[in-house]
């Protein structure tokens, strides 16, 4: 069996975010992700948690002003004192809310500049002591340029690179199939390819990013690969439902 979690800033589109956590709960969800929980206090999301009865499977780091357009201060030389403080802010909400996988986005950068390597490489070290200390694993995330012109990590190969040069122990891989196949690479591949160094996968149907099997992307034979792996970490479906969201779940028959 596999471990879904639905991720809330893609799910139920239609309701509150706070109305999201017991719709995903109602069709049988045991956790949830989302990107950002800033918006609300640490212990109004944990209320929310508890109401649901969902664990929190992971969510991300301030990542700057996004409405301005950033994606993240991991990888920005100008900007190591805001990334610094967004590791307190995330660890007081992971603290809250008993979350063990935070994603950490670098930036709009350039993969090519030695100072912007340098900061990334600098900044994932002091997150993962900080975090190491409170059982937290840091995710750092490949992402199509597609759907993130800029985005300064774009290939899986690039991420184990920058993992293995940090060496943290909590250092880990987030997998997201959906990237992989849109940067036209073979996803069961990629699983091979980074083994025991994935800390967290999402699914989307590819292209499109609707419902997994969607698209071309057939998720069976990366599903029976997982299950092969042993992988029972959380795998986050992170991805935009094509009609109601209770309507679209029919995938997940026969892996849960
Ligand atoms: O874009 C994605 O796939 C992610 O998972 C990031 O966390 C948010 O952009
Ligand atoms: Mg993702």
């Amino acid at each position: 069996m596999l471990n879904f979690a639905a991720n809330l800033s893609f799910l139920f589109p239609t309701q509150a975010f706070p109305d999201r956590f017991a719709a995903a709960s109602g069709v049988g969800f045991k956790a949830c992700e989302y990107l950002f929980p800033y918006d609300y206090e640490p212990d109004e999301i944990q209320g929310l948690l508890e109401k649901s009865g969902l664990k929190q499977a992971l969510f991300n780091l301030p990542p700057g002003d996004w409405n301005a357009g950033e994606r993240g201060l991991a990888a920005i030389p100008t900007r190591v004192q805001d990334f610094a403080a967004s590791v307190e802010t995330a660890l007081r909400y992971a603290e809250a809310t008993g979350c063990q996988n935070l994603h950490i986005m670098a930036g709009n950068a350039d993969p090519q500049s030695t100072a912007m390597q340098d900061t990334f490489l600098s900044n994932l070290s002091h997150a993962a002591v900080r975090l190491h200390d409170a059982g937290i694993t840091a995710l750092i995330e490949p992402i199509n340029p597609t759907d993130m012109p800029g985005y300064f990590l774009t290939e899986v190969d690039q991420a184990l690179g920058i993992i293995d040069a940090v060496a943290a122990p909590n250092l880990k891989l987030q997998y997201d199939c959906y990237h992989r196949a849109m940067v036209g690479k073979d996803v069961i591949a990629g699983l091979e390819l980074a083994g025991d160094r994935i800390g967290h996968i999402q699914i989307a149907g590819a292209p499109g990013r609707n419902e997994p099997g969607t698209g071309t992307l057939d998720y069976a034979p990366i599903f029976m690969r997982l299950q092969a792996m042993g992988y029972d970490g959380w795998i986050g479906c992170e991805y935009r439902p094509a009609g109601k969201t209770v309507d679209g779940l029919n995938w997940q028959a026969g892996w849960v």
